[in-house]
């Protein structure tokens, strides 16, 4: 395999915070790739290290020793204005709570990062009527996030994740806030457009039925890899995937439930 077929590589990053006494290694060496086009999950019991790990790739954070290279470049070599283009235009977030401006509508929250950088108004306007048809949210681009059901708002986010055409879109438990009826449209939303678009998606979640849309899951425990699992090909169902999810979980936890 080329360097280049690699589109997100992480390579031997280890992450502490703090020092003496109140050191924390939150991650201890993790090392994987990303392929084009991949959904990949991170799961793991609370304080593994997921969030750190997805920061760290963010740029929100920088990794103690490693590397983290996106399309052949290591980012971890950012500063100014280099830093704030990969922020902007290379990569896509969805968090938890959304994280919408309240004052500005669904339509501006949407090409905020496109408004920012500067983008042809006619591109924009293409842009985000695609992502509203593809998202179910043609009727609300005019309403403001007060206005908005939280399913409509995290859908709305995922937008304007995708909106610039990121390289990869990171998601921090989107489904997190959402009751099982709304996540479960948002994952079929994403899984869409990650097969119709192609977009790759790295998505930390500890919902095994959020889980079982990706195409590879892989399990971290103490800061590092603890297991991989991937969607077989050609064929395998989401529900067979999603109890193989559970298996590891239940191995992972020490018990049957289904979040960690
Ligand atoms: N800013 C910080 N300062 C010190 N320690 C931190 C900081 N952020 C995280 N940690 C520690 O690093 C470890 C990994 O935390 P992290 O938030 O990455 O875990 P997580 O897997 O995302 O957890 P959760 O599922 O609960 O969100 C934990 O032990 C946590 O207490």
């Amino acid at each position: 395999m080329k360097i280049s077929d690699k589109q997100l590589q992480v390579q031997e990053v280890h992450k502490t915070y703090g020092k003496g006494q109140s050191e924390t290694v939150a991650l201890k060496g993790i090392a994987f790739d990303v392929l084009p086009g991949e959904f990949l999950g991170i799961m793991g019991a609370s304080g593994s290290g997921k969030t750190t790990l997805l920061n760290c790739i963010a740029t929100m954070l920088k990794p103690t020793s490693g590397q983290i290279l996106l399309d052949g470049q290591n980012i971890s070599s950012f500063r100014g204005s280099q830093l704030a283009k990969y922020r902007g235009s290379k990569i896509g977030y969805l968090f938890q709570e959304f994280e919408l401006l309240d004052n500005l509508s669904a339509r501006e929250n949407i090409v905020l990062p496109l408004s920012i950088h500067g983008e042809n108004p006619k591109k924009q306007e293409a842009q985000l009527q695609k992502l509203a048809k593809q998202f179910d949210i043609e009727e609300v681009l005019n309403k403001f996030p007060s206005q908005l059901s939280g399913g409509q708002k995290q859908r709305v986010a995922a937008a304007r994740a995708l909106i610039s055409n990121p390289s990869i879109v990171l998601a921090d438990e989107p489904t997190g806030a959402l009751d099982t009826k709304n996540a479960k449209i948002l994952m079929e939303k994403l899984s869409s457009i990650n097969h119709t678009d192609g977009a790759t998606i790295l998505m930390v979640t500890h919902d095994a039925n959020a889980a079982s849309f990706c195409s590879r899951i892989l399990f971290i425990q103490d800061g590092v890899i603890f297991h991989e699992l991937r969607k077989k090909v050609p064929g395998e169902t989401q529900n067979s995937f999603y109890e193989r999810i559970l298996t590891v979980m239940a191995q992972l936890g020490g018990g049957s439930s289904n979040v960690l």
